[in-house]
């Protein structure tokens, strides 16, 4: 059995209008070397219910989508081109983009409708108020409940997540719980508000491997018990096995492939996908040699012309990948992808219909695969 087989099926629908719809987003740092381009021409739909995760190497990206999204840019980091639509409660949408950062209507959606956990929970808790507070203000603020009201529930959501002796433990700084433990309580902090999209980044990847299992299930627990969809950052393919519904792999500040997650076990076409695919380990692999993914990602600073990926790719057609910058766009063998259940997988490759045919084949480093064509 794949990995990709054990994820719960079935899928949520994509066709349904989305929660999270973020288009041609770029995302720009002026420093003193220049213009760091972070994202650019970045699309990532969200549909409402599902897991979405976003791959790719360090630096691509993952985290500064999210931040925009959440009107956490740190300066001074803008956003110069694109849109983030948010779907709300009520269907009207609103472009995340056109508001303030730290205005009232950005706070009501941050922590609220959109509710975020983050690697170190540092960043998302504070280590002056205890956990029992921090969760308390945070339903105070979004759900508008009395003090007394907010201390009982901000108990029953430690016992929600698992918190052993919750009562007790509400009134424990931070500092003073274990990973495991700070991780389930600002998984806590973030659900207060009621949020309908969790926006997760690597929040599992500072944890042992015991520990970041029990979050996964309870992140997996907490997705289907609630009507909440989630964005998950991430650079482990086993975590995406575990839990992705959708897959969106970034490189150098872009989407270059979004699928399902059957469509990226089982199918991946990009051969950046391909080879990350390759690089990385994974649960019940019969390989026991890695691939690397040959070169250095270039620097933001200094973004290849044409395709992104053109000089790492091991199918690069010169004249045609250095010049043409690939647009996304679904799959051509439609037929056979709809089959497959991968309806809407798309990517950004001019080759893709000799990829998909079979006439080049993406050969990695440790050369698993041959290459038919050069
Ligand atoms: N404050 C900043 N000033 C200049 N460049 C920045 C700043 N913050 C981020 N960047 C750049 O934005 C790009 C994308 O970074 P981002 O953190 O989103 O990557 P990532 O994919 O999340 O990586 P990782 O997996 O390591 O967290 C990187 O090239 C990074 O150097």
């Amino acid at each position: 059995m794949s990995a990709a087989d054990e994820v719960r099926a079935p899928l949520p629908d994509v066709s349904a209008a989305p929660l999270l719809s973020v288009s041609d987003l770029r995302v720009e740092y002026p420093t003193e070397d220049g213009l760091v381009v972070a994202v650019d021409s970045m699309d990532l739909d969200v549909a409402p219910g599902e897991v979405h995760c976003v791959v790719g190497e360090s630096g691509c990206g993952k985290s500064q989508t999210a931040r925009a999204v959440l009107g956490l840019l740190d300066p001074p980091g803008r956003i110069a081109a694109g849109s983030i639509r948010w779907r709300e409660e009520d269907g009207s949408v609103t472009d995340l983009t056109t508001l303030k950062p730290r205005g009232s209507v950005m706070r009501r959606i941050r922590g609220g409708q959109i509710g975020m956990i983050f690697q170190e929970p540092a960043r998302s808790m504070s280590p002056m108020h205890t956990v029992g507070f921090q969760i308390s203000e945070s339903l105070r603020l979004h759900r508008g409940l009395d003090r007394r009201t907010a201390r009982n529930e901000a108990v029953a959501l430690l016992e929600a997540v698992h918190v052993p002796k919750a009562a007790l433990r509400a009134k424990s700084y931070p500092f003073e719980l274990s990973g495991g433990m700070r991780q389930r309580a600002m998984i806590a902090v973030a659900l207060a508000g009621r949020p309908r999209l969790l926006i997760a980044d690597e929040p599992t990847t500072a944890l042992d491997v015991t520990t970041q299992a029990q979050i996964l299930e309870l992140l997996r627990e907490i997705r289907d018990e609630r009507d909440m969809a989630m964005v998950f950052i991430t650079h482990d393919l086993g975590v995406v096995a575990d839990i992705a519904d959708r897959t969106t792999v970034m490189y150098l500040g872009q989407a270059v492939e979004t699928t399902d997650v059957f469509g990226l076990f089982e199918r991946p076409v990009h051969p950046y996908t391909r080879s990350l695919m390759r690089s990385m380990p994974l649960l019940g692999r019969r390989e026991n040699t890695l691939a690397t993914i040959s070169g250095t990602v270039p620097s933001p600073l200094e973004r290849p012309a044409g395709c992104l990926f053109h000089t790492r790719c091991p199918v690069v057609r010169e004249g045609l990948c250095d010049v043409n910058e690939p647009m996304m766009r679904l799959l051509p063998e439609v037929t056979e992808a709809v089959q497959a259940g991968s309806a809407d997988h798309r990517l950004r490759c001019v080759r893709a219909e000799e990829i998909l045919a079979g006439e080049i084949t993406v050969r990695t480093t440790s050369g698993q695969e041959g290459a038919k064509d050069g």
